[in-house]
């Protein structure tokens, strides 16, 4: 029986059990009285129809009333017990979902938590939709496991009741029935590990299954897919997808046919036991009223070890998934860091030694042994060719990636040494692709929903120009974004969403500041307003800013280039002109298109 448990059931069912204690004692009171009533309930229906033809059996001396009390009994107490075992279950069962979605709770908390590589990590994603697999469902996983707990106990009372009942009349008619039912248990558990082992080809293609279906929905994709034609090719990927999907399906339910085949064979063995005997003691002496009450007792049993073996199958099948949940959230995806707390009422210093970086499941370095000083107050302008590596290194500074080599050092203690949560408060980041949540304009600005200091975050918004826009809403601070949550949200522009981002780095007002292209979608004049108000904005604290536009560059103190290979140059604006590398060039190069008539681009050719 060794692939019957390939997990602990007994553990996975006492957190359950544990969390039922936690949160709702009661609902143990429901489940005895469900229990006694639910069991007690199908011994009606066996006695029935004995005591009918008892009486129907005396002929012309059977009682009508006799009869009609029987059928009022019958109906009085089946109707009792129907209705106190569905008033309990009804009590029960919106209590489970709401255990359920206090897990799911707890699962988006842990994943909101995760190391944020993780973020980056289809793997994770698979893993993390099993788990949710697990939580998502008012049938299946977490909460059809509760309702099996539930309502199984009932299930084994009963049946228990009536084997003993029949193990009298005939142990050869049980014997039967139990392999019957022994048979029905190991064809679903061998489906189950065959679907089972095929779990990460299943999450596999659900998960680019679903990237299709969610392409076709997201507003995003929406102009690309009718200015570039990309309807055909995006709906022939989802078809492929959906085929692989139900093919992997398709798997199981022929694995599923052919082992039928076999409880097929057993059904009929068992069936001509029961018949061939019943009708044998029957022959030979035995009441018709008790061949009809055996009967259905039979009957009865074969139903309940067939739901009695489909519970337990079930608890054992959807347990495993269970597992799975409590396996992902007890798993450690770090996020936690060590114990250091922030660094307060001081700028920072940043010192890369001797770091080396590739992403997880790649190969390639993205930096090699680079070393690199941050000084306190300094102004670090970080410029470079395309996919050299410079949003990378704002990942590294602010600890969202770990180095794979080296170590970073904030004003001379190891990164790993903070907090997680302390480490990001010290970063006001505006990040390259920006997000804006569906929340109201001072939520976006303050990232909290709770104290927002109104006064600060219109000072914000009125430093990167957006004070009056927000001022014109009826509502102000409180105009909601975005349409998704309220029809009446408003959308920004792409340079307007810019920023507010960059107001929120501002109204964070942490430590140091990092703007990763803040202006790449600004106008001419935005651009110079930030440019302009650069110091003003991060007010003598340590900054770094990653740009194209290398007339950034002028109001740095220092200019890092990066190219493939790594840091190339590394000094001020006079001294990187001086030494006439690929920063000279570059500049050289913007300077044509961006200053007027090309005048700067002549001097500096002439100089
Ligand atoms: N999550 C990731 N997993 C694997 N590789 C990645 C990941 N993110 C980025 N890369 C790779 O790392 C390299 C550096 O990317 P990065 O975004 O840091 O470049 P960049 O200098 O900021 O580029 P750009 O100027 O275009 O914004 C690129 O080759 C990119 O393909």
């Amino acid at each position: 029986m060794k692939n019957v448990l390939s997990y602990p059931l007994g553990k996975t069912i006492k957190k359950l059990l544990l969390n039922v204690n936690r949160q709702n004692k009661k609902l143990y009171l429901y489940f005895v009285i469900y229990t006694i009533t639910a069991a007690i309930y199908p011994f009606f229906s066996v006695l029935l129809p004995k005591l009918l033809i008892q009486e129907l059996s005396l002929g012309g001396a059977a009682k009508v009333e006799n009869i009609i009390k029987i059928i009022l009994v019958y109906f009085i107490l089946t109707s009792l017990f129907m209705f106190v075992k569905t008033i309990a279950k009804d009590y029960t069962y919106p209590k489970i979902t709401k255990l359920r979605l206090d897990y799911i709770r707890d699962m988006f908390d842990k994943i909101v938590r995760v190391d944020y590589k993780y973020m980056e990590d289809a793997t994770f994603f698979e893993v993390n939709g099993r788990a949710m697999d697990a939580a998502n469902s008012n049938n299946n996983g977490i909460e059809g496991v509760y309702h099996k707990l539930f309502e199984t106990p009932a299930v084994v009372l009963t049946t228990l009741a009536l084997v003993f009942f029949i193990g009298k009349l005939s142990i050869l008619i049980l014997l039967g029935l139990i392999l019957n039912v022994i048979v029905t248990m190991w064809i679903s558990r061998k489906v189950h590990n065959f679907q089972y082992n095929m779990r990460k080809d299943i999450s596999h293609a659900e998960r680019r299954k679903d990237y299709y279906h969610k392409t076709t929905y997201d507003f995003g994709y929406g102009k690309d897919i009718r200015i570039y034609g990309l309807k055909d090719r995006i709906l022939n990927n989802y078809a492929d997808e959906i085929l692989s999907y139900v093919n992997l399906h398709k798997k199981v339910k022929d694995k599923e046919y052919k082992l039928g085949f076999i409880g097929l064979v057993t059904l009929l063995i068992s069936d001509s036991l029961v018949y061939g005997i019943l009708i044998y003691l029957t022959v030979n002496g035995m009441p018709i009223a008790d061949f009809s009450m055996y009967l259905t007792a039979i009957l009865s049993l074969s139903t309940f070890l067939k739901t009695l073996i489909e519970d337990l199958s079930f608890i054992i099948n959807e347990g495993q998934y269970v597992h799975d949940f409590y396996e992902f959230m007890k798993k450690d995806y770090g996020g936690k860091g060590g114990n250091r707390k922030a660094i307060e009422g001081d700028t920072l210093e940043i010192e890369l030694k001797n770091i080396s970086f590739k992403y997880p499941n790649t190969d390639r370095y993205i930096f090699k042994d680079l070393d690199l000083k941050i000084s306190k107050g300094e102004k670090l302008a970080i410029v470079g060719v395309n996919g050299a590596g410079k949003s990378t290194l704002i990942k590294l500074i602010t600890g969202l990636f770990d180095v794979s080599e080296g170590e970073v050092l904030i004003n001379g203690v190891p990164i790993r040494e903070f907090d997680k949560r302390e480490l990001y408060s010290m970063f006001s980041v505006v990040f390259q692709d920006i997000n804006i949540l569906a929340y109201t304009i001072g939520e976006n600005v303050a990232c909290t929903t709770e104290n927002i200091n109104e006064g600060r975050a219109m000072a914000a918004l009125d430093k990167v120009g957006l004070g009056d826009k927000v001022r014109s809403f009826e509502k102000g601070l409180n105009q909601m974004m975005l349409k998704i949550i309220d029809e009446k949200g408003t959308e920004f522009s792409g340079g307007e969403n810019q920023k507010l981002a960059i107001a929120r780095a501002l109204y964070k007002d942490a430590n140091m500041v990092i703007l990763d292209e803040p202006t790449a979608a600004l106008d001419a004049l935005a651009e110079a307003e930030i440019y302009e108000n650069f110091n003003q904005l991060v007010k003598g604290k340590t900054a770094i800013f990653v740009s194209h536009r290398l007339a950034s560059t002028k109001f740095c103190d220092k200019i890092a280039f990066f190219d493939q290979e790594g840091l190339k140059e590394y000094g001020s604006h006079d001294e990187l002109m001086k030494k006439k590398g690929s920063y000279y060039n570059m500049f050289l190069i913007q300077g044509k298109y961006y200053n007027e008539g090309g005048k700067i681009y002549e001097e500096l050719k002439q100089a």
